[in-house]
């Protein structure tokens, strides 16, 4: 219950995409339907000039409704009006142009009302779906005594064309909001916020699979654990917000000296892992010296604070399993840590052998 609150209470993207395609697309519905007024009055067509008037306030009145952010609200007036127009103006004259595929688009829209439920939504869409079909029934035989009755095939193309728009419009926005949404989930449940490096859940499911391919490729995987020397000191020394700061450039200077198929990962506060792929052990050893120098020689936090870290590495065979190779890096890391820090220490191939035994 918990989470459904706490979802609920952040502003949703689909809801604030919908009010803005909404607002477009009502004043666009009220300066037609008041160009449709005037057309219909010089037309001498009275009951279709009044029904205008109806849609012109009822539009209006939609657009404030959007503007006080009651979407939903908005939207069912707008398929009201559309409903009741387009059965009006097909009693008055007939089905020649095109006026009853406005129920179509409305009988999609209806669904983007995420207040109701979807049985009740589809219902009424259904409901919409069977208007437009007896509007077939009820008026085709309608005279068409309109004044402009040549033009009926344009403006039925027209309203064809029309009808349509509000729909591909409407859902490939949606499509293209909810795709963002969907790769910023993906992102929040793959990536550490702070450091932007791969979080340990996410990190555990990519070296699964670098284990995997390494089997069947037989290349070579190295283990690395590094930790941040005496980070406790600095968080006490220079603060918490510093300390962050620290995270995020000593992860940077990791990005850097990565390639795009090895994972780097924070493992824990203050404390990373990285498995190199397709990487002998003296390329590793090479990289992460490489690595180890940068950080000690980084000016970070545009100071010259004392940041410096410690590495262990391990050589892994990918026939065991991954925490085997964790505990090797983590035990070469204790050892560079007890040599006096900010080196890289390697498992003794002894010990690797042993583990495979
Ligand atoms: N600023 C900050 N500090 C963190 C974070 N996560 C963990 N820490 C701190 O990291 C420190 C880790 O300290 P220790 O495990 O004692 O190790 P250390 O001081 O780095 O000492 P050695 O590892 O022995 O060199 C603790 O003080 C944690 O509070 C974080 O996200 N931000």
């Amino acid at each position: 219950m918990a989470t459904r609150q706490h979802y609920f209470s952040q502003p949703d993207t689909v809801e604030l995409v919908k009010n803005r395609l909404f607002k477009q697309l009502a004043y666009y519905c009220l300066a037609l339907h008041s160009l449709l007024l005037v057309f219909f009055w010089y037309c001498d067509i009275w009951v279709l000039a009044a029904v205008n008037v109806g849609s012109v306030i009822a539009w209006s009145v939609g657009i404030k409704l959007l503007y006080m952010h009651q979407t939903p609200l908005a939207l069912r007036l707008f398929c009201i009006e559309v409903t009741v127009h387009s059965v009006f103006v097909c009693a008055t004259l007939g089905m020649d142009y095109g006026f009853q595929y406005y129920l179509w688009t409305i009988a999609s829209l209806i669904l983007l009302d995420y207040q109701l439920k979807l049985k009740f939504a589809s219902a009424l869409a259904l409901l919409l779906i069977l208007t437009f079909a007896m509007l077939f029934e009820l008026f085709n035989t309608v005279q068409n005594t309109f004044l402009f009755s040549e033009f009926a095939p344009y403006i039925h193309f027209i309203n064809v064309l029309i009808c349509a728009l509000p729909n591909i419009y409407t859902i490939g926005h949606i499509r293209e909001v909810s795709f963002s949404n969907r790769y910023q989930l993906a992102q929040m449940a793959a990536i550490d916020p702070l450091t932007n490096l791969f979080n340990r859940r996410y990190a555990k499911e990519l070296i699964n699979n670098a284990q995997e391919n390494s089997i069947e490729t037989s290349q070579q995987l190295s283990v690395i654990m590094a930790d941040i020397d005496h980070f406790k000191t600095i968080n006490d020394k220079y603060g918490h917000e510093i300390g962050d700061e620290v995270l995020i450039e000593v992860a940077s200077k990791i990005q850097q000296h990565t390639l795009h198929s090895d994972i780097a990962v924070r493992w824990g506060g203050e404390e990373f892992l990285l498995v190199l792929v397709n990487c002998d052990l003296t390329t590793t050893q090479a990289r992460i010296e490489s690595l180890r120098r940068d950080i000690a020689t980084h000016a970070f936090n545009d100071q010259r604070l004392p940041v410096t870290m410690s590495f262990g590495i391990a050589q892994w065979h990918p026939a065991l399993p991954f925490r085997v190779a964790v505990k090797l890096a983590d035990d070469a890391l204790y050892m560079s840590k007890a040599r006096g820090r900010n080196r890289t220490t390697s498992a003794h191939s002894d010990a690797v052998q042993h583990s495979l035994q």
